[in-house]
């Protein structure tokens, strides 16, 4: 695809493949949603900012291609701060707009990592009574669950390393990236680096 970066160790995932996955999981979503989401009774997309931003602009038109209709909310939380390990806490800092009781809901993430974000999520959401709630990542990093936490639709399963792009960032920046990559270590400040993995964010 032509496009290399000078900041970044490889590519995880081109744009071409994004959208080549974001197609393949919209037709399967429309299969398990034939009936259930309508014109009358749209399946409502949970963006969850900031990371899940592009994913959900692409995922709701891939769905519309495929007759799902769909809205969205949008919530956000935050808990890597500027850094990039988990803080631990997670903190609700914008609510949905309207009520999901009844309704058909699926959650938007861009990455599932240690699960604290999604688990938090998924409580908070049973709670208002959805006919149905299901997740949606872009990204799936196994190996850094804190909780046990399974997506039901997932685009890429990725190897435990820190990735940015398509909406991810590493301390806001990065999210315009096309494509998703590992950053080369010497982005991080020495700082930082040495943060990565000893200090929670909390603790700095
Ligand atoms: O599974 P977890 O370990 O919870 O990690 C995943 C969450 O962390 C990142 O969000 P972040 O807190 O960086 O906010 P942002 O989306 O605004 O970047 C990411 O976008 C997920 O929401
Ligand atoms: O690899 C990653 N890149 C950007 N943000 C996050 C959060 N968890 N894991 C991440
Ligand atoms: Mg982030």
């Amino acid at each position: 695809n032509g496009r290399s970066y000078s900041f970044a160790k490889k590519c995880v995932a081109s744009q071409e493949q994004i959208f080549e996955k974001i197609d393949a999981i919209a037709a399967n979503i429309a299969i398990d949603y034939a009936g259930k989401a309508t014109a009358e009774n749209p399946l409502i997309l949970i963006c969850v900012l900031k990371g899940a931003y592009l994913f959900t602009a692409d995922l709701a038109r891939a769905l519309a291609d495929k007759g799902v209709p769909n809205v969205v909310e949008f919530m956000c939380v935050s808990s890597y701060g500027k850094y990039t390990v988990s803080s631990g806490e997670v903190r609700m800092l914008l609510d949905l707009r309207n009520s999901i009781s009844k309704r058909h809901c699926l959650i938007v993430e861009d990455i599932l990592d240690s699960a604290r974000t999604l688990d938090f999520l998924y409580k908070v959401f049973m709670t208002r009574g959805p006919a149905s709630l299901r997740t949606c990542v872009l990204l799936d990093k196994p190996e850094g669950r804190k909780l046990p936490f399974v997506a039901h639709y997932r685009c890429f399963e990725i190897a435990n390393e820190f990735v940015v792009g398509y909406g991810l960032d590493y301390a806001e920046m990065y999210r315009d990236l096309r494509d998703i990559v590992v950053l080369k270590p010497e982005v991080y400040s020495p700082k930082t680096a040495s943060e990565m993995h000893k200090v929670p964010d909390s603790k700095l």
